[in-house]
């Protein structure tokens, strides 16, 4: 039986669009922690934060994950689950654990084209730019700490897919 997969890594990496077509080409299946929190509470990221605050969704966020978490499934995390030490330790002990690294320009770039803003809520209040510098500059060693594997997600998706492939001991589910 294969372990899950957890991608995780700041806003913009791709940790969604990657861990679908990873998914497809395992034959596993593909699970966010956001959609699947938006499913169960029947609200938005935004709209959790505004009744709940920060702290109410990273509670959210945590039983997300355990609920989530089955073998054979890729997990798309959101930007913020490593900043929890229960959430660190539980996807490393349960699973692969794979950091898409990007720099805070090209997620930046990224998130102004496709800003998403019921699923990101500003987290500081300051512009695109400057918090994911700041996000990057408090959040980049526990995603270096969390992860068995780094990927340069910088590169197309295909690529980073082909990457993960390439650092993971996983065989597709029809062949396990
Ligand atoms: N490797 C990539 N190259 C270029 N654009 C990408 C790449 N990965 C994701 N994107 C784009 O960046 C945006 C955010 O991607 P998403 O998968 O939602 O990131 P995350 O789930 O890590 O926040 C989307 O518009 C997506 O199409
Ligand atoms: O970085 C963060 O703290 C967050 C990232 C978002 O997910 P993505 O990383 O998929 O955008 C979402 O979970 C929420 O807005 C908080
Ligand atoms: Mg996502």
């Amino acid at each position: 039986m294969s372990l899950p997969i957890f991608l995780i890594g700041a806003r913009g990496c791709g940790k969604t669009t990657v861990g679908e077509s990873l998914a497809q080409v395992l034959g596993y299946a593909f699970c966010d922690t956001d959609h699947y929190l938006q499913q169960s509470t029947g609200k938005t990221v935004a709209e959790i934060v505004a009744a709940e605050g920060w702290e109410g969704f990273r509670q959210h966020e945590t039983d997300a994950l355990i609920a989530v978490t089955a073998p054979e499934t890729i997990i798309a995390t959101g930007g913020g689950m490593v900043l929890a030490e229960a959430n660190r330790c539980f996807m490393q002990e349960r699973g692969q654990v794979i950091w898409l690294q990007a720099n805070a320009t090209v997620l930046a770039a990224r998130l102004t084209h496709y800003p998403q803003s019921s699923q990101r809520p500003t987290l500081t209040g300051r512009s695109i730019t400057e918090e994911m510098a700041e996000v990057l500059d408090e959040r980049a060693s526990l995603y270096q700490q969390t992860a068995h594997h780094i990927i340069d997600a910088m590169q197309t998706p295909e690529r980073v897919v082909m990457a993960i492939l390439n650092a993971l001991p996983v065989a597709p589910a029809s062949q396990v």
